[in-house]
């Protein structure tokens, strides 16, 4: 049978992308069963449900080889010309060395096919249009190792993007990705249609190199080796800041989630201002640029966040990707991946083999367990700390890629892919990636809200009227902080800004905020007449009130005042700056929030954000449910709650995060050595009712460390509104410590003792048979 043209085109296409015929064949003939031999949908925008087919194999070839009832059936695909296959479908991506020989010389120059048939450059220029893969601006992917070094221009292919119309003429494709070998030049991507007579003889003309890689004269300090040697190093990297004020992660910016952690992305700020290093994986770079001849006088190189999440966004508007499992920082990867493959010279299998065991192994002892097809990476550490020890045995000259696979994450209950990338869903300025290294457990589901809102009762107005002159600055302007006097949003906070211009709380104010949450007994609480929260519990039989933290509060310059958005009396209002990500924490606590850059004292981290509840709306919610899952996401805003003699019911307030909340709902609780403090802080409302409850640094906190703060739990009250816990913090100040339930038998004492001797002697003997040394001093004395 002759050879179905349509199928040929499809295995050029995807030759052109590096994938073996043999591989696209089944996958193919799937595509076709399953969208009833509708060709058009398997070409449209360029093959993409066919490569998204055969990567999706690709990922789940395991799966597939231990269901045996996926066969596809030939003699329906008969009729394509895909009837005579003799291989089986899809075996897995060969990586290094396995991978299937690319043709080394992609100039377009013709190439032997498979089938003995060649593709020339007549060829290609006739599947205009038809080779998929998008991207935009101008990809750049840079081989580093070791023959690269600063200061030499960089050996480097080059991926350039053309506007090619297909063969109606019309716009349809509108950017292609084709693979040249360049002599390290660049494609200027085109206006122009792509026209067959853009090659002449075999060999494509190429118009001059739009961007050459310039080197990088930090790039050694930024081989993943250098970046992640330890966490401590990784924090000292990263805590470098933007231009922008805008603080990023170095070499481990955002894990997004599991999937992508071994892409190692590179966020440092750029020498260049129109450079941005997206990923390094290994010794592959890739970076976007503007080229600075011809690029926008307003050009400024976007926030790598920004970019993947629009990115994502637009895969998913333009390319109806819902499965959940796709990110742009994976698909990033397998370019990364390809690029290294195929342009990787074959080399001895056993050294590959060789380099790939002494992977595992390390990689094993790293994790301290065999996890050969498990290890999970923060961000590749882990992979490089393996190429460090591999150099030692002299073997990082082998070029062959080798990735750790990943444990795979459960994510088919259907929840939105932006969840898997950010958790705040873009509500705020940073991405916040989560990450499991310790199970295949899902993020609890909640709704992701950056402010916090009412749920119902909760008596808050805001309004400039609220605001007297006197409680704001109207006549400041710019940033209040260089003003000589502080201004009257000031007064607040004690006649003093509480932060300094670097944006963090003064020292002085701080240790002060410390002290009132440590130390309540010497600075003392402050207790209500009528407790809200006492007479939420028991409107007629009122207990007296268990007593409030004294806090200091922050006041903010707001929009009735004159200085600017950038005014240094605004921190909190500005909302989250810090790189955080959510992740399983090993400790038995469940999810945590942990810091990937390091952060100094008295950085602002995150407010905590939720329903705005009634005191009375909280017990109500807590009536309502077991005790079981009485509220373990809560925060009371009692800051002025010991000031009044009675507060109204809509006006004791708390903020409850189980169903909506932000980041903070993740943090931990540490008993006294926590390192945040929250921090009442005052922005748009004048009164103390209402307030953001800000969490502070209250040391330096190095990259990778949890961030916690004190709940103020008293683990014996069972009656407090968050549902107590067996509390795992590792403080040495723990005021939950397992304890050999002495406080019971002590407590039993004397009411044993009323009820006679018998008893003293069981509790005697519990003691006894716990073998506990108590040395018991009873003191009796004559009620
Ligand atoms: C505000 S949530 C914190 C996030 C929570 N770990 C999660 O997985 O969603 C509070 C709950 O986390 C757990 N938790 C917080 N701090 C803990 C600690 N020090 N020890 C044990 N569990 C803790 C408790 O289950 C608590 O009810």
């Amino acid at each position: 049978m002759a050879p179905n043209p349509r199928v040929q085109a499809a295995f050029r296409a995807m030759k052109v992308l590096g994938i073996k015929e043999v591989k696209v064949k089944p996958v193919l003939k799937k595509l076709l069963r399953l969208y009833e031999k509708k060709w058009e949908l398997i070409e449209e925008e360029n093959y993409r449900a066919l490569v998204d087919a055969i990567f999706e194999e690709d990922e789940n070839i395991e799966q597939q080889e231990k269901e045996p009832g996926n066969d596809v059936n030939e003699d329906d695909l008969e009729g394509e010309g895909l009837g005579q296959e003799t291989e089986r479908p899809l075996k897995r991506l060969r990586r290094g060395r396995d991978v299937p020989q690319q043709p080394q010389n992609m100039t377009g120059s013709p190439e032997p096919m498979n089938d003995g048939s060649s593709i020339s450059p007549r060829n290609v220029a006739k599947n205009k249009g038809k080779q998929p893969m998008i991207s935009e601006p101008p990809v750049q992917l840079q081989r580093l190792g070791p023959q690269s070094s600063p200061g030499k221009s960089r050996a480097s292919c080059g991926l350039f993007l053309r506007e090619p119309v297909d063969e109606t003429g019309s716009d349809r494709f509108p950017r292609q990705l084709e693979m040249v070998s360049s002599n390290h030049q660049f494609i200027k991507p085109k206006d122009e249609p792509f026209t067959d007579d853009m090659f002449m003889g075999d060999k494509p003309q190429y118009e001059d190199p739009i961007a050459v890689i310039h080197p990088d004269p930090s790039s050694e300090k930024d081989t993943p080796m250098e970046n992640c040697g330890s966490s401590k190093e990784i924090g000292k990297e990263s805590s470098s800041k933007c231009k922008d004020g805008e603080r990023q992660a170095d070499g481990i910016a955002s894990s997004l989630g599991e999937m992508e952690t071994n892409v190692d992305l590179a966020t440092k700020r750029q020498e260049s201002s129109c450079n941005l290093d997206v990923a390094t994986l290994g010794e592959v770079k890739l970076s976007l640029s503007c080229n600075s001849a011809v690029r926008r006088l307003n050009f400024r190189v976007p926030n790598l966040d920004a970019v993947i999440r629009t990115t994502e966004e637009k895969c998913l508007h333009s390319y109806k990707i819902n499965d959940p499992k796709f990110s742009v920082m994976k698909l990033l990867r397998h370019v990364c991946e390809s690029f290294l493959e195929l342009g990787t010279d074959s080399v001895d299998k056993s050294q590959d083999d060789h380099v790939q065991a002494s992977r595992r192994t390390l990689a094993n002892g790293y994790a301290g367990k065999d996890t050969s097809s498990e290890q999970t990476h923060v961000n590749g550490c882990v992979e490089k700390h393996i190429d460090r020890e591999l150099e030692d045995h002299g073997l990082t000259n082998v070029t062959s890629l080798v990735v750790v696979p990943h444990r795979k994450l459960a994510l088919d209950d259907g929840r939105s892919r932006h969840n898997i990338n950010d958790i705040a869903k873009g509500e705020e300025g940073v991405r916040i990636p989560w990450i499991n290294e310790i199970n295949s457990e899902f993020l609890p589901s909640f709704h992701y809200i950056s402010q916090s809102l009412v749920f119902q009762n909760a008596e808050i107005t805001i309004s400039l009227s609220r605001i007297g002159d006197l409680s704001c600055c109207p006549t400041c302007f710019g940033d209040c902080l260089s003003a000589s006097v502080p201004c009257a949003c000031a007064r607040e906070t004690g006649s003093e800004f509480a932060y300094t211009s670097a944006g963090l709380i003064k020292d002085v104010f701080l240790e002060k905020c410390i002290s009132m949450t440590r130390d309540p007994q010497r600075l003392g609480h402050v207790f209500c007449e009528e407790c809200p929260l006492e007479k939420s519990k028991n409107d007629v039989c009122l207990e007296a009130c268990k007593g409030h933290l004294k806090r200091n509060f922050i006041k903010e310059c707001w929009s009735k005042c004159g200085c600017n958005k950038q005014c240094g009396n605004r921190v909190v209002q500005r909302g989250i700056t810090c790189n955080l990500q959510v992740f399983f924490t090993s400790d038995g606590k469940g999810w945590g929030l942990r810091t990937l850059e390091d952060l100094p004292k008295g950085t602002f981290v995150c407010e905590f954000v939720g329903e705005i509840l009634t005191s009375a709306e909280l017990n109500e919610r807590n009536m309502h449910c077991d005790g079981s899952s009485k509220d373990t996401y809560l925060a009371l805003l009692d800051a002025d709650w010991g000031s009044k003699t009675a507060l109204e019911n809509e006006k004791a307030l708390c903020l409850d995060a189980s169903r909506y909340g932000n980041v903070a709902r993740f943090i931990n609780h540490r008993c006294l050595d926590a390192n945040l403090v929250e921090i009442p802080v005052e922005v748009e409302t004048p009164d103390h009712h209402y307030y953001h409850l800000a969490f502070f640094t209250t040391r330096k906190i190095a990259a990778l460390e949890e961030l916690t703060w004190d709940y103020g739990i008293d683990f014996d009250d069972h009656d407090y509104p968050i549902k107590l816990f067996q509390c795992r913090c590792g403080s040495k100040f723990c005021r939950n410590m397992k304890r050999p339930n002495m406080s019971y038998c002590l407590c039993s004492f004397p009411f044993s003792f009323a009820f006679g001797f018998h008893v003293v002697y069981i509790v005697g003997l519990y003691l006894r048979y716990s073998r506990i040394q108590v040395n018991l001093e009873l003191k009796l004395s004559v009620i």
